[in-house]
């Protein structure tokens, strides 16, 4: 990718990408956006290789959520920025925690980070995964999406779906204590599905880091405090109805 031409102030000129034979109104408008998007500069100079690794350095800069040693499940991991923060933070390279990354796309090996190609949504997914962690974990994080298909109510119940599997994985593998982090489409969370995240851990509140556009829907659920399933039939037993500890009703973080 090209560098942006400067002014003479030495700021960024706004790049314009000419119209083409070929491209499509929607490429030419993604193409000038990326390159006149600070965070897609940033990347590049500083390493990363996605933009989306700003979101993962924001959220844990707010939310202090890697630290070293830590075991962690990334979901949708392509091309890695993630796992890149991830790793750097938990120390793996110096043989501290363990990183487990999935993604339909293949992605460029990143040193001590466990990947397989794979569909999440494919039946044997989660059985493969904890084989691959041999253990519970302390984060399970996704960024997974699928294809927008322009439809909105389509793509609201698409991504939906993926994170109602990835939280029932997390329940599978957080140790007590844990960790559940996930990119969903404001307005897209299911109220059922917000209410079992609050019975399940002690805080559950919304994250909209800077890096995330903010004309883009996205935004981030964020669950701390797993309780564990023993914990979980202790708090059914009690007659939660569901709406969670005061706690739990931690205002949206923007
Ligand atoms: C926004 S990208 C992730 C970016 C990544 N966090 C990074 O920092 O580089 C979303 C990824 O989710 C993946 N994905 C979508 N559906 C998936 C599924 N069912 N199983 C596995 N990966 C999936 C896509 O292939 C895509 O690479």
């Amino acid at each position: 990718m090209t560098t942006p031409p400067r002014g003479p102030d030495g700021r960024p000129l706004k790049v314009r990408v000419k119209k083409s034979r070929g491209r499509t109104t929607s490429s030419q408008k993604w193409l000038q956006r990326q390159l006149n998007d600070p965070y897609v500069a940033r990347a590049k100079r500083e390493g990363w290789r996605s933009r989306a690794a700003f979101k993962l350095i924001e959220m844990d800069e707010k939310a202090r959520l890697l630290k070293r040693g830590m075991r962690i499940v990334d979901l949708g991991a392509a091309p890695g920025g993630w796992s890149q923060v991830a790793a750097k933070k938990i120390g793996l390279e110096e043989g501290l925690g363990k990183i487990v990354a999935i993604d339909l796309l293949e992605i460029e090996p990143i040193p001590g980070v466990a990947f397989a190609q794979m569909d999440f949504l494919a039946p044997d997914a989660p059985e493969r995964l904890i084989a691959m962690l041999g253990g519970q974990a302390d984060l399970v994080m996704s960024d997974m999406a699928a294809n927008a298909t322009g439809h909105k109510k389509t793509d609201h119940l698409r991504i939906v779906g993926l994170v109602e599997l990835a939280v029932e994985f997390a329940r599978q593998v957080l140790a007590p204590g844990g960790t559940f982090l996930a990119k969903v489409i404001q307005g897209g969370m299911e109220a059922t599905l917000l209410a079992d995240l609050k019975r399940d851990f002690t805080q559950v509140r919304h994250v909209k880091p800077a890096a995330s556009r903010a004309d883009s829907a996205e935004l981030y659920v964020l669950a701390t405090g797993f309780r564990g399933e023993a914990d979980r039939a202790e708090t059914d037993d009690a007659g939660t109805d569901g709406t969670g500890t005061a706690e739990a009703q931690a205002p949206r973080d923007q």
